[in-house]
């Protein structure tokens, strides 16, 4: 049975709000109220698809690409903002797949996005120190008193923009937008800009005269019309997160129905934590973060908790080691975990290893890093003739300048130019479809 919110707590949980300052405790219990009369965002039956297809991740027969922003914000649930997103995924699947003959599992970062654990309580800018910022589930962005206020009712919010935010999703990808005919359409601004953008061009071509070849020998249309997309996010809030856990009807087994796939955070992973034990309790597609102190011990004794029987596609570790250190702290923890007989899909996050703080004061990360962390992911895995099943990456669907380096070569000057990440840096467009034929790369070679 799923612990009540009341002993989740007891067991000390980190990173979460305190509402002391915004009406207390009564908000919190008519927000969490309020969620729990709400209906599921996500089927049950859809996280069982999910999971069957993270069980081919994990065996090395597909790929699984997450990507969406750092932190969504409630006022960029647009229209345009989601589909720049969607677009910028289903181009660098379509990348993956095609050049890489490998299926690619799309699992959107967005519709839920919202909750950020931080390094400090705090914020300090010219001699004003205010609460931190913690996602706009928890407080305002603006550096202001009233904003930084922990607001029980941003809760609910939550749950309205990641309908709202679904609910677009679930009508591109099945409406028309995600249709592989539409690969040229894809890049229609993108194209005389930029060198990927042509090299895009160049596969969406191939792509065009392959998909003509298998309608003229009878292929059936209606194959490439949709594609099977699934949504992730933090399952830090446990207010949240646990309003949302229902009974599902078919197999009467509790399902957080926020997301297809929940992670728990590097900083919230502790085995008697409250996160490890409500994700146990859980029947969706799970992942936790691996930093660079995880030992296979840690590693082991998590899946043991997680995943008692070994459900395959139940389990996914992220990695997140940064370029520095993966090659010499990857291979024992895959080893080890391997040894054991875990069952578990692993996945790159070269992104939260490879943070630092430019000279102008902007968060980055250099898109060198980010490549070498996957490079030295891919090349531990073949060693080890384990399966490197993914990657995890902050990304935006814009022109954004967050990350420095790649094919535009963006510097440290040029960070000011459009930041507009309320958290951590993200890949841009160009980045992003750079990254992917690199991965494609990868793959072939894997
Ligand atoms: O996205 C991840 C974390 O929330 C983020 O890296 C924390 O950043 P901070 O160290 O600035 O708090
Ligand atoms: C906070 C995150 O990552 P990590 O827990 O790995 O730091 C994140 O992915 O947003």
């Amino acid at each position: 049975m799923v612990p009540s919110l009341e002993d989740l707590h007891a067991l000390g949980a980190r990173q979460q709000p305190s509402y002391d300052s915004s009406g207390g405790a009564e908000a919190r219990d008519a927000a969490i109220a309020k969620l729990r009369t709400l209906p599921p965002l996500v089927f049950a039956g859809e996280c069982d698809d999910l999971k069957t297809k993270m069980a081919a991740v994990a065996r090395g027969n597909a790929f699984v690409l997450q990507g969406g922003d750092c932190a969504e914000t409630f006022s960029g649930v647009t229209a345009d903002n989601v589909r720049a997103k969607l677009r910028v995924l289903l181009q660098m699947a379509v990348v993956l797949t095609y050049a890489a003959s490998v299926p690619v599992v799309k699992v959107g970062r967005l519709a839920g996005q919202y909750a950020k654990p931080r390094s400090s309580d705090e914020e300090t800018r010219d001699g004003l120190t205010l609460p931190a910022y913690r996602g706009d589930a928890v407080n305002g962005y603006d550096f202001e008193a009233g904003s930084r206020v922990h607001d029980p009712a941003r809760l609910v919010e939550v749950y309205h923009s990641s309908a709202a935010t679904l609910n677009l999703v679930r009508a591109f990808v099945t409406g028309g937008f995600a249709d592989l005919r539409q690969v040229h359409a894809w890049n229609t601004d993108f194209v005389k800009e930029s060198g990927i953008g042509q090299r895009y061009e160049r596969l969406a071509n191939e792509i065009e005269r392959a998909l003509t070849f298998m309608q003229a020998i009878g292929a059936d249309p209606d194959e490439f019309h949709r594609v099977d997309f699934h949504t992730c996010h933090e399952g830090l809030l446990l207010d949240y997160e646990h309003a949302m856990t229902r009974i599902d009807s078919r197999t009467n087994t509790p399902y957080d129905v926020s997301a297809h796939f929940l992670w728990i955070g590097e900083r919230t992973r502790q085995l008697d934590g409250p996160h490890v034990e409500l994700f146990r309790h859980i029947r969706n597609p799970i992942g936790v973060k691996l930093g660079p102190t995880t030992t296979p011990d840690d590693a082991i004794a998590l899946a043991g908790r997680l995943n008692p029987d070994n459900e395959p596609g139940r389990l996914t570790f992220v990695t997140r080691f940064g370029a520095e250190r993966i090659r010499e702290s990857l291979p024992d923890l895959v080893e080890k975990v391997t040894a054991a007989g875990v069952d578990v899909a692993w996945v790159c996050d070269p992104m939260h290893g490879n943070t630092f703080e430019a000279s102008s004061g902007y968060k980055t990360r250099r898109f060198d890093d980010v490549i070498a962390e996957v490079q030295g992911f891919f090349d531990v895995h073949r060693s080890l003739g384990t399966w490197p099943g993914g990657v995890h990456v902050e990304l935006t669907g814009d022109d954004v300048t967050e990350c420095i380096g790649g094919g535009e070569e963006l510097l440290e000057i040029d960070l000011a130019h459009r930041y507009e990440s309320v958290c951590d840096p993200r890949l841009n467009r160009v980045q992003s479809l750079e990254l992917a034929f690199l991965v494609a790369e990868m793959l072939r070679q894997a």
